[in-house]
């Protein structure tokens, strides 16, 4: 068991992974009330002592919901960059000061026998993140919250074995949505969220190397299916040439209201 994750909750209701090694245990995020987070750990038998640390993206609520009080019960130390513990501190509230990590975009630390590396992403947050964890020569890579997959970004995805990447919306159906006309041009834009055919047109560029699993993440309940999600993907994949056996390649399911089984990617 070198690596392994499980995807507490995943959507603008509110996002948090756990990310495991043999000898460290990490949180990803809080965008769901400590006391919710308690109880989704306990679904995957594991509990707030059992962690090392919590690594946060950005400091939008759906990411941040629940920081401050699940930090403080649990002692537990936050990383972030320093320009999103400015913007989160009046959210998140008193976290004591050795406990305040800052870990500059773009750079790599270690937890032990887990290597933790932070990207810059395009959002409309101050300083996003994503995170890609290595162990026992596996590699997860958490991308959400994207409004495009810069090349950077691309780079940084390479050589992943499993994926968790954002498929928000269907296109079509967030244009004809209900959300105000302004709300709907950000989702769209470049600091926005990143569409099924955007995640499909970003795993043609990354399916060449060891990718095995690509959880579909942050899918909107308004415009989005998982069923439309893994069929917009694959079939941008196929229109590009992209044929793959079960076996080989798979879509997997996140979901906003309950955790994702433990995978163990090694
Ligand atoms: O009224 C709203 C609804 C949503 N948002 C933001 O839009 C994106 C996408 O939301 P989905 O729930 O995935 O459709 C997300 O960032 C929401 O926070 C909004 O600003 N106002």
């Amino acid at each position: 068991m070198g690596l392994r994750f499980t995807v507490l909750g995943s959507g603008s209701t509110g996002n948090a992974t756990v990310v495991s090694s043999d000898a460290a245990t990490v949180l990803i995020d809080v965008g769901l009330s400590g006391k919710k987070i308690d109880e989704l750990l306990k679904e995957r038998e594991i509990s707030g002592e059992d962690l090392d640390a919590i690594f946060v993206t950005h400091e939008h609520s759906d990411h941040i919901k629940g920081l401050g009080a699940f930090a403080r019960k649990h002692r537990l130390p936050v990383y972030a960059n320093e320009r999103t513990w400015g913007a989160m501190a009046r959210i998140v509230g008193d976290i004591p000061e050795p406990n305040r990590k800052v870990l500059p975009t773009d750079s790599v630390m270690e937890i032990a026998d887990l290597r933790i590396e932070s990207y810059g992403i395009s959002h409309d947050a101050v300083e996003p993140v994503g995170y890609c964890f290595q162990a026992d020569g596996a590699k997860l890579s958490l991308a959400t919250d994207l409004g495009y997959v810069s090349d950077k970004v691309m780079k940084q995805l390479q050589n992943s074995d499993v994926m968790v990447l954002e498929s928000n919306h269907d296109v079509d159906m967030l244009r004809m949505g209900r959300y105000p006309w302004n709300i709907k041009r950000r989702i769209l834009g470049d600091t926005g969220h990143l569409s099924n055919e955007a995640a499909g047109d970003a795993l043609c560029r990354l399916l060449t190397g060891s990718l095995r699993r690509v959880y579909l993440a942050h899918l909107s309940q308004e415009h989005n299916l998982m069923d439309l999600a893994k069929l917009t993907v694959n079939t941008v994949l196929e229109s590009n040439g992209f044929f793959y056996h079960k076996h080989e390649f798979a879509l997997c399911d996140t979901y906003h209201d309950r955790p994702t089984p433990w995978d163990i990617i090694k």
